[in-house]
């Protein structure tokens, strides 16, 4: 049974220790415990949640947001270039991780910008490299649409490109709306095709994307259901749930590069420590990875200087590079013959939905029913970034010839004009939003649009040397202004779909923005933005995989620069930014990082 406790903790001889029992986490504890020589102890900050609907039920999606036993409830700092307000930054706290309160999607980046990561000098981190993970991770459940409706809902997928025995399942959605098919028929009529199958690492285009359900029992399918449950019968797998790591601890006789020899953890309010005999493994995210970093000595040494620390290794990286999507939601108030999620807002609605969940169906069975479309670069009107000058973005950051690197690196990407660069999410109904009500009785749809490859970098650090004080969170939205221009474009972009045929005809009126906001043309959405924008949950890059000069906090074998035996295994790794939501990235980090240590090569 893995699941200890402390008072049993010193009865054991660890091998390795995962800081977090999230996404890449658990994936990479799984996978090292195939072997039954070595014993790897997870150390997790939040509960084990077991079964519970508000995580099983796929139609629950939103509801443990903001709530603290599942979330850790981070804001960021003021946003400079967003009216200065503070935004919300959701972490899934709890085995599971992210993966435990996420929005199911599945979604897999461009090849170019995988390859990129290789280029930046990261030797072994590939698109072969990737889709070899990411297959090992899923199973791709059978779909039950037609091949006329494959195609009309751009759900077509080729084999070729997906798991069939791997621990995550995914699947389609059983529903299927008139209102989704138009909104694909319009998106194309605007120069935007339908991709049956974007897994191919080509995904521009418009989409139904699995979702990260279990079609046989209508369950979430996350790290815990795929990597931990299956594998409780294993001795040399331990977990330890509720307990918040505070500090990586090293060998006290250093030579050039520091061992790890163990953390310090509080469980309960009770501060203990565990040994280690190999190595320390951070997976904590991209927010609290550089946190522990920070706290334990590796980092700028400005920084830790401030608050006290002792320098142990100078990486001014840490904490740096940080990446997020950021976007905003449009609704328009609609006529369809579709049941939306509006009618939700009915009790009755709600216990019939109740009762058809019981059979594996209904709007709880899956998330509903919605496209995604990858726009290209063409139709976002990119043409200035591609001249950009990278002087302006690099001043005073810590790692100018990484930035400059990184944005050679999207310079190209820019360059082709089919590359995705934004997106928009078509939710059938309004969105819960804190910017618009619905009426009761009426039908909406909800056009979210985001950027995907912004040029803004933030930072993440830590605010106090108390590890109980949350990380200083900025990741500086709309720093560059580039950023501003394009999210403006694709908002503008998204009204035109509104009045586009054949969609048009659901369409009854925009509600938000406003008139007077769209009468203002692309400032009126500037301010729009600003005054609304949100996280789309998909930060990165803050302990990235880069070589030392360019900032970089992990070499391509994950192991933390200055360190022997210190490695980050989460999506903090990440470099660049990716064009299409996290999820998949992070368990194939897991899975790769395995095969990493189990090998002792990339
Ligand atoms: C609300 C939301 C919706 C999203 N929707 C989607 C989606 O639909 N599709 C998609 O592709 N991506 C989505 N994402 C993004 C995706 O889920 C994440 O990028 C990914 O799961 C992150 O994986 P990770 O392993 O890096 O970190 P996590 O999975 O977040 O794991 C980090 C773990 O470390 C633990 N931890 C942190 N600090 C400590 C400490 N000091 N001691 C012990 N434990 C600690 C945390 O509690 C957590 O369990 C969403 C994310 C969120 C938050």
């Amino acid at each position: 049974m893995p699941l200890i406790t402390i008072a049993s903790l010193s009865s054991y001889n660890i091998d390795y220790v995962i800081v977090g029992g999230g996404t890449a986490g658990l994936t990479l504890a799984a996978r090292l415990t195939e072997n039954s020589d070595v014993v790897v102890l997870v150390i997790e900050a939040g509960l084990y949640h077991g079964p519970l609907p508000e995580i099983d039920t796929p139609g629950y999606i939103g509801r443990t947001i903001a709530n603290p036993k599942f979330d850790w409830t981070f804001v960021s700092v003021p946003q400079v270039h967003a009216n200065g307000r503070s935004i919300l930054q959701p972490r899934g706290k709890g085995l599971g991780g992210s993966s435990m309160n996420n929005f199911l999607g599945v979604f897999r980046p461009h090849r170019d910008e995988v390859d990129a990561i290789q280029n930046l000098g990261n030797s072994g981190w590939n698109w072969d490299s990737f889709l070899y993970y990411v297959k090992k991770s899923e199973t791709m459940l059978p779909s039950t649409l037609s091949s006329i409706d494959a195609k009309k809902y751009a759900a077509d997928p080729d084999p070729e490109f997906h798991g069939i025995d791997g621990p995550i399942k995914k699947s389609f959605s059983v529903i299927f709306g008139e209102m989704q098919a138009k909104f694909f028929d319009a998106v194309e009529n605007l120069g935007i095709p339908r991709n049956p199958d974007p897994s191919n690492g080509r995904n521009t285009g418009s989409m139904t994307p699995f979702m990260s359900v279990d079609s046989n029992t209508a369950k979430r399918s996350y790290s815990v259901s795929g990597y931990l449950e299956p594998n409780l019968g294993r001795k040399n797998l331990l977990v330890l749930p509720e307990t918040y790591v505070t500090k990586v601890l090293f060998e006290d006789d250093q030579g050039s590069l520091i061992r790890a020899s163990g953390v310090k953890f509080s469980n309960n309010g009770a501060v203990s420590t565990v040994s280690v005999n190999r190595e320390v493994i951070l997976a904590a995210g991209s927010l609290q990875t550089p946190q522990i970093l920070e706290l334990s000595g590796i980092g700028n040494a400005q920084i830790l200087s401030k608050h006290g620390i002792k320098t142990l290794v100078d990486l001014p990286g840490v904490g740096e590079n940080l990446q997020d999507h950021v976007g905003v939601s449009n609704v328009a108030e609609v006529e369809t013959q579709d049941e939306t999620m509006d009618v939700l807002q009915d009790p009755a609605a709600v216990e019939r939905h109740e009762e058809l969940y019981k059979q594996r169906t209904g709007l709880f069975a899956n998330v509903p029913p919605g496209g995604f479309v990858f726009i290209p670069r063409k139709l976002v009107g990119l043409e200035n970034v591609i001249d950009m000058s990278t002087s302006d973005m690099t001043e005073n950051r810590v790692s100018r010839s990484g930035f400059e690197k990184q944005y050679e690196v999207l310079r190209n990407l820019f360059s082709d004009e089919e590359h995705p660069q934004a997106e928009f999410i078509l939710y059938p109904g309004h969105q819960p939003l804190p910017y618009s009500v619905p009426e009761i009785g009426k039908q909406y749809a909800t056009l979210t649009c985001d950027i995907l490859h912004p040029l803004s970098r933030g930072t993440v650090h830590i605010a106090s040397a108390d590890p109980l004080v949350p990380p200083a969170i900025d990741p500086r939205y709309f720093e560059n202004e580039i950023d501003l221009e394009q999210l403006a474009r694709v908002v503008d972009l998204a009204l035109t779909v509104y009045h586009t045929s054949p969609f048009k005809e659901h369409v009854k009126s925009i509600k938000v923005p406003s008139e007077d906001v769209r009468g203002r043309g692309l400032e009126g959405l500037k301010e729009y933005i600003k005054e609304n924008c949100g996280s789309f949950y998909h930060p990165i890059g803050t302990a990235a995989m880069l070589p030392r000069s360019d900032g970089g906090v992990v070499d391509p074998s994950l192991q933390v620069y200055g360190t022997k035996n210190l490695r980050i295994v989460d999506l903090s790794i990440l470099p660049l930014g990716v064009c299409s939501h996290t999820l998949t990235v992070a368990y194939a980090i897991g899975e790769k990082g395995a095969d990493i240590i189990k090998m002792g090569q990339v």
